[in-house]
């Protein structure tokens, strides 16, 4: 199963190998959506560092959690009957950029369900917080285990333009197989730093929209989050870059709405990070 898949575990050092190198990151924000209540800066050059998330930013996974989690609640509320049926609305609420039980906890509370915490050891069939995310999970791994992952072309140009430019790059995800689908996306090598829901979990770190996430990920880049960009499609996870200080945070906007991550506190928000690649010369096209 993913979270005991074998990966290389890399373990990042207290600081990043990378960080140090004097980058320039000349994006042009012409064209692109701001926020009146924040001032934006026209280009990057003042930023040192930039955070992902994972889910919905740089791979289309944040599709296969609305599927697992829509598939397993749809189970769940009818054993239980439920009168209020789950909705995409649910997801974006209680869900979206959360740590796995953080997110059954949400829910349910949002239908007076209380339930004991249990263990992530649970089965699925357990009826606890951790089973039913556990059940969850077992419908995300089959969906990408069978359909397999790609990241969003616009944000794998971004990715190699900055990897180019030897821009210190991390990846803050709550979820738990966050490695998985970095690896399967052909990613993983590109991120030197990665904060996922498993680190979180060793870490006690709280769940998206608090900002330890994300701070985790400054101080082991060895930054200040005023340095950093971060890169975002979640409410909560706006929410939590906000909340941590950093720089400049991008809402993506791949179902959640504009207006809400402006919001929660996005200073922009793009719909593709392809937006904010350089164009290609004439030489790297042919
Ligand atoms: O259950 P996992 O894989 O640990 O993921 C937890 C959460 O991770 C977030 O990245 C996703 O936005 C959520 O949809 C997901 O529920």
């Amino acid at each position: 199963m993913p979270p005991s898949k074998p990966h290389p575990t890399r373990r990042f050092p207290g600081r990043c190998r990378r960080v140090g190198v004097t980058t320039r990151l000349p994006i042009d924000f012409s064209g692109v959506l701001l926020n009146a209540q924040h001032s934006v800066p026209r280009n990057l050059n003042d930023f040192r560092a930039v955070l992902f998330d994972l889910d919905g930013v740089l791979t289309p996974t944040a599709e296969l959690h609305r599927y697992a989690w829509q598939s397993m609640f749809t189970e769940v509320f009818a054993e239980k009957a439920v009168p209020e049926p789950y909705s995409d609305d649910d997801y974006f609420e209680h869900l979206d950029g959360k740590r796995r039980y953080d997110g059954v906890a949400g829910i349910l509370d949002s239908r007076g369900i209380r339930l004991p915490w249990g263990t992530p050891d649970d089965p699925p069939t357990a009826d606890t917080v951790s089973g039913i995310g556990n059940r969850k999970n077992d419908y995300f791994s089959r969906a990408l285990e069978e359909r397999g992952i790609s990241p969003y072309p616009g944000s794998l140009a971004l990715v190699e333009q900055l990897d180019a430019k030897r821009m210190p790059m991390g990846v803050v995800s709550s979820s738990k197989n966050a490695r998985w689908v970095l690896d399967a996306a052909g990613l993983i090598d590109r991120f030197p730093v990665i904060v996922d829901g498993v680190l979180a979990a060793q870490k006690s770190l709280a769940s998206k929209p608090a900002p330890d996430m994300f701070l985790f990920a400054a101080r082991a880049l060895g930054l200040d989050p005023a340095e950093i960009v971060v890169f975002e499609d979640a409410i909560s996870g706006v929410a939590s870059a906000r909340a941590g200080g950093f720089g400049l945070v991008i809402g993506v906007d791949r179902g959640a709405g504009a207006q809400a991550l402006l919001d929660a506190g996005a200073d922009t928000v793009v719909e593709d990070l392809a937006v904010l690649t350089e164009p290609l010369t004439e030489g790297e096209r042919r």
